[in-house]
Parts: structure tokens; C-alpha cells; sequence
């Protein structure tokens, strides 16, 4: 059994690599939270042409510095037009936000400023007004050539946005790792279904299904396994054929536990069983080698334990990070946030324990507010949460003290 978390952690990075970029690049709009394998270089400038930053009126600064405060209205520019004629001393151009700035104007004077008008002049006052005030030069914020995005940056919102303004329409990037969930247990039905006696509902699957979703992979089967060495190798076997196959139940020490001998006759390798931690003890992680698998490829197997909130925990801790490190993602551990504790807590267990809370920002920082928690079996009050406190083995701890959580994402 490994000491630590952090010692799982440290296999898990030495097993999985991040992946190759998919052959041809990804279309934009397919691109959300998947990692670029190159750097991305400016196609232009940006902004492309001088701009206006306010609707108002385009003039030359000396003509302000001079003393002038009335300027002739020579053209109007509006956005995605431009101006027909040179500003000339004297004149101005009515100009709006995002217009390309006339030639020889270096000054936007912000249309609140005018004082009094006529059709054919403009009298303005504005006692900030200086060189370059009000607009933006072509180049200002990135020039054609210029490192837009180095290799391996996350694409979100932003990032996207930026290659779409350069005219960047597809990248090379790692697409999204398959998974298979396999939930074991001759107890499980549908849940869609009343349980008979000894019977419980499958609340595991659907829920790995969403964390997996929510971890970036691509969920692509999820199945029910029953506890026979015949039922479990089909499945398994199935589940191979995806990157990673995460199963639920049988890898602790009952007699029907039989998940890590199916898992090694199908070629996985173990990489470690067991583990230091409260809820997961059982988890079990391995690999199969492209050399063992028949596809060619490598596989990634983690055999969680039924227990639906160490089931949950365990994708959280192990499982997120091993996709995230799939997906080229760093750092791919999960992020501990400190918090305070709202009240005191007695801790009696001989395991690092993460412990259902609710975790509140104030203007001290992270609150966090243990549950009354049950234990492993009891998923309805980690549903009331939307954390963790990492508590160490066997501590009390007082209220006002700080803790590590996770915070899981919503
Ligand atoms: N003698 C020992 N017994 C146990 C140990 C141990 O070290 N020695 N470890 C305990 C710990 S800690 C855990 S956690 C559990 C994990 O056991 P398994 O992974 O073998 O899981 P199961 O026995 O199959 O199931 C445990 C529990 O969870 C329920 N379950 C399973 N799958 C689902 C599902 N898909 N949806 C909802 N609930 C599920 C199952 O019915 C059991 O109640 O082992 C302890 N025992
Ligand atoms: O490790 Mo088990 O998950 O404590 O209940």
C-alpha cells in the first residue's frame, strides 16, 4: 500500500504521458479546454489599423495644444468605413468607437466634451486632452510575427477568441481521452429500477460519467459488471478499448473482489494497490502496454472502490489527474486551496482523511464548514457539499485554524 497521496500522484505522472496532437487541427469551435501542442504566431497586427477607443471627434493635437477649441467637421467615420480625406489644421473628423483613425489625426476628443455645435463646426473642451489620447495604434496590443499563444496552453474563452481575431481557424491540439466506467456488483440495478432485497441502485456509474465529462475526457460506454470472473473480463475487455477504463466495487478483500485478478488475466499490469487515504484504501492503478494491448495502444485502468464517496473522491484525486495529464494539462494534480475552519473538528482516523465540507470565500479567505458525514457510504451529504478538508491522521483541530481543501469544480 502506498504511504501517501502524493506518492500516487507521482506514479501516476510517471505512467501517463501527455498524448500526440490529433493528425489534422481541430476546428475552433471543437477546441474548448484541450491543450495546443505548437506555438501559435501573429498573422497580423492587432489591432490591425489605427483605431478609435471612443465615438467623438478625430483632431491634431497641436491645433488643441494651440489654443484652438473650434474645429471645421470635415467627414464623418463610422466603423468598418473610412475616411475619405486627410485631416487637415484646423479640422476634424466625427469619428466612432472602433473606426479607423483619418490620417493626421493623433486625438479623439470624447463626444461628452463638446460644448456647442453647428452642421458645420465643433466647439470642444476637454482639459485632459493630450497626444494619442483615445486611440490605439495598429500593432499596440500584438505585432504580426509576435508569439500569440506558446505550445501547451490550455484554449478557453480567451485564447480562442485571440486566434479567432488573428484568423487562426484550426490548431493542432491533444483531443480528448476516452473513458469506459465499469460499476461492478451483483447488489446493482439500474437505477432507474426498485432494488429487491439485498439490492441497491447504481449511483456510481452516472456519477463517474459526469466527473469523467467534467475532467475534459469523453465518456464513450458505461456498463453494469457482475461479480464473475467471466462477466467482469467481458467488460473489462470492452472497456479497454478505450484510454482509460475506470471501474467501481471489487477491489478491496471480499471473496467477490475479483476486479484486480480479471484486470491482470486481460495483460494490465499493476502499478499500485492501495493507498493511505480515507475515503479510497483499495484503490487499485494500472496500465496496459501498448505491446500487451490489441489494439496497440496503451491503456490506463483505475479500480476504484464501490463505496460511492470513495469512488468519487478517488476520480477527484487520481483519475481527473490522470486524464488531465492525458490531456497535456499542468499542472494535472488537483489544487489544494487553504481555508479557515468554522468550527472545531476531531479527527480519530489513522488515514489522511478528505472530509465532506462546504467551502465559502469571505474577506478573511477560504470558510470551510465540515458536514456531519457519515462515512464512505453516505454520497447524500457530499451531494450538500462542494469540497473537502484534507484532515492529517488523527488531529483536532479548533475553529479559526487553517486547512487544506479541495474545491470541486461546478
Ligand atoms: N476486510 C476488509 N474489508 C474492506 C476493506 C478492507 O481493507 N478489508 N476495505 C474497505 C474499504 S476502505 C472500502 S472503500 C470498501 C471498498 O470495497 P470494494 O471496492 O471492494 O467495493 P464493493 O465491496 O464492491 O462495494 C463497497 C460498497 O459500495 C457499494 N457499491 C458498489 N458499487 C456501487 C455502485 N455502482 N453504486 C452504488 N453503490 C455501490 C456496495 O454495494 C458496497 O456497499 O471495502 C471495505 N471493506
Ligand atoms: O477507503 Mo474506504 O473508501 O474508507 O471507505
Amino acid at each position: 500500500m502506498l504511504d501517501s497521496v502524493q506518492d500516487a500522484w507521482r506514479l501516476i505522472e510517471r505512467e501517463i504521458p501527455p498524448a500526440a496532437p490529433a493528425e489534422k487541427g481541430l476546428p475552433l469551435a471543437l477546441c474548448d479546454g484541450l491543450v495546443s501542442t505548437t506555438a501559435i504566431h501573429a498573422t497580423g497586427d492587432s489591432p490591425p489599423f489605427d483605431k478609435s477607443l471612443m465615438d467623438g471627434y478625430a483632431i491634431r493635437f497641436d491645433d488643441y495644444a494651440a489654443g484652438r477649441r473650434e474645429f471645421d467637421i470635415l467627414e464623418e467615420v463610422t466603423a468598418g468605413n473610412t475616411a475619405t480625406r486627410e485631416l487637415t489644421a484646423g479640422g476634424t473628423i466625427r469619428i466612432m468607437t472602433g473606426a479607423p483613425l483619418p490620417t493626421g489625426a493623433d486625438c479623439v476628443i470624447p463626444v461628452e466634451l463638446v460644448t456647442s455645435q453647428t452642421a458645420i463646426t465643433v466647439t470642444l473642451d476637454a482639459p485632459k486632452a493630450r497626444a494619442e489620447g483615445n486611440l490605439a495604434r495598429q500593432g499596440q496590443a500584438i505585432r504580426k510575427g509576435d508569439l500569440v499563444l506558446p505550445a501547451g496552453t490550455v484554449l478557453g474563452p480567451a485564447q480562442l477568441g485571440a486566434l479567432a481575431e488573428m484568423g487562426v481557424s484550426s490548431v493542432l491540439a491533444i483531443p480528448r481521452p476516452s473513458v469506459s466506467i465499469v460499476a461492478t456488483g451483483d447488489e446493482l440495478v439500474p437505477y432507474e429500477q426498485v432494488p429487491g432485497p439485498g439490492q441497491i441502485r447504481n449511483s456510481n456509474e452516472i456519477m463517474l460519467v459526469t466527473q469523467a465529462r467534467r475532467a475534459g475526457a469523453a465518456p464513450v460506454q458505461s456498463t453494469i459488471a457482475r461479480d464473475t470472473r467471466a462477466d467482469l473480463m467481458t467488460a473489462i475487455r470492452e472497456g479497454l478499448k478505450s484510454d482509460f477504463l475506470v471501474l467501481s466495487g471489487g477491489v478491496s478483500a471480499g471473496v467477490l473482489d475479483l476486479v484486480p485478478s480479471v484486470l491482470a488475466e486481460c495483460g494490465c499490469e499493476q502499478v499500485f494497490h492501495g493507498c493511505n487515504v480515507k475515503p479510497g484504501k483499495p484503490i487499485w492503478f494500472g496500465r496496459l502496454t501498448a505491446e500487451r494491448s490489441p489494439d496497440g495502444r496503451p491503456h490506463w485502468i483505475f479500480g476504484l472502490p464501490g463505496n460511492p464517496v470513495s469512488s468519487m473522491v478517488c476520480f477527484e484525486l487520481f483519475v481527473r489527474m490522470g486524464i488531465h495529464r492525458r490531456r497535456g494539462i499542468q499542472p494535472s494534480q488537483p489544487l489544494m486551496h487553504s481555508a479557515r475552519l468554522t468550527a472545531p473538528h476531531v479527527s480519530r482516523d489513522s488515514r489522511p482523511t478528505y472530509f465532506p465540507a462546504v467551502i465559502t470565500p469571505s474577506e478573511q479567505g477560504f470558510l470551510a464548514r465540515p458536514l456531519a458525514w457519515q462515512g464512505s457510504f453516505d454520497l447524500q451529504t457530499v451531494a450538500l457539499a462542494n469540497g473537502f478538508v484534507l484532515f492529517e491522521t488523527a488531529t483536532e483541530r479548533q475553529a479559526g485554524e487553517e486547512v487544506p481543501t479541495l474545491i470541486l469544480d461546478r
